[in-house]
């Protein structure tokens, strides 16, 4: 799997209108798994499109491995950039079984030797001895996995997954999430995944990029986004924040619920914070508990001590140890 260089690239879609990716640069390490992360039309469909070779940039350039794939005139088409493509309603071929949609991009190859690879990516998948099955008897979670298997059989330079799992029930969409991210890792995949779920970026990305605005705001490991934000929309776009003047820190920081505890109201110190309890929500784990504070703002608390807290209670709040 290849090394993915997309170097300052940019896409407008209009004449006019604003630019769908600006100026973008990236690197993806050989079987790193980055997702792309970031409000509806801050750009990123068109970023894995123009990897893919689905759109054609105007500017900048896009190398697989040693091999430039786009820029300074050159657009190679996507049958011959050497990538994977998993979409959400990427429909395999109905007229074929199971094991001929898994081959159907490596039907060059020897047949024994074709034979061979596609019931190791059956097996791979856990749908071994599914291969004479046609895509209208497997579950909507197996078909997803059958066309991943499709695109891996390839063996291509980068896997590019757009919301593959999206039309998924939660529970479904957890456990193929799961399987994918073990499936590329097998492999040795280079993958880039766009999801709106950003916790599911979260649970299996090693970096993760975000975009707004057709920009790219931040790439850094999932701990880095979520605890070391660089500014207030990439704090929000991964869960609540309060956002407050951390202190020493000079500017406004954003602090997440869970790095902060609740305290009796009188030994506040510190960055003196406390108010009434406006709401309490159960959290699973915690107690989600919403602070109204003098001057009406409010300060979020991920609650885990053992006793319960109730509405119209005041607490002090600090950050924990
Ligand atoms: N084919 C197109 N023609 C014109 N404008 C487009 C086209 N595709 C996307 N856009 C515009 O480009 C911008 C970025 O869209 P894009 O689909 O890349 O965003 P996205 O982050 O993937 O959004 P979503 O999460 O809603 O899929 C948007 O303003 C969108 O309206």
């Amino acid at each position: 799997m290849s090394l993915l260089e997309v170097q300052q690239v940019s896409k407008r879609y209009e004449r006019g209108a604003r630019p769908a990716v600006h100026d973008v640069s990236l690197v993806v390490q050989p079987g790193e798994f980055v997702s792309l992360v970031g409000e509806s039309g801050s750009g990123k469909t068109t970023l894995l499109r123009l990897i893919a070779g689905l759109e054609t940039a105007d500017a900048g350039t896009i190398k697989l491995g040693e091999r430039v794939i786009s820029g300074a005139g050159l657009h190679v088409v996507p049958e011959r950039r050497g990538v994977g493509l998993v979409f959400q309603h990427h429909a395999l071929f109905p007229h074929l079984t199971v094991g001929q949609n898994v081959g159907f991009g490596i039907s060059k190859m020897a047949k024994a030797e074709r034979v061979k690879v596609v019931e190791g990516l059956l097996e791979l998948i856990g749908l071994a001895g599914y291969g004479r099955r046609y895509p209208h008897e497997l579950s909507g979670g197996e078909r997803q996995r059958v066309a991943l298997a499709r695109a891996l059989a390839t063996n291509p330079g980068v896997m590019l997954l757009d919301e593959p799992f999206s039309s998924l029930d939660p529970l479904l969409r957890e456990s193929l999430r799961d399987e994918t991210r073990r499936v590329l890792r097998a492999c040795g995949a280079t993958a880039i995944l766009v999801t709106h779920h950003t916790r599911d970026a979260l649970a299996v990305s090693d970096r993760i990029v975000v975009m707004h605005n057709g920009l790219l705001e931040q790439m850094g490991t999932p701990d880095e986004v979520y605890h070391r934000p660089v500014n207030g929309y990439v704090a929000s776009l991964f869960g609540p924040c309060n956002f407050m003047a951390r202190a020493g820190a000079g500017a406004e920081g954003w602090v997440r619920p869970d790095e902060l505890e609740l305290v009796p109201v009188e030994r506040v110190g510190g960055y003196r914070m406390a108010g009434i309890v406006s709401q309490v929500t159960y959290g699973g784990g915690c107690q989600d508990v919403t602070l109204v504070c003098e001057g009406g703002g409010e300060l979020k608390v991920c609650h885990q001590g053992d006793w319960v807290v109730k509405e119209g209670e005041t607490w002090g709040a600090a950050l924990k140890g």
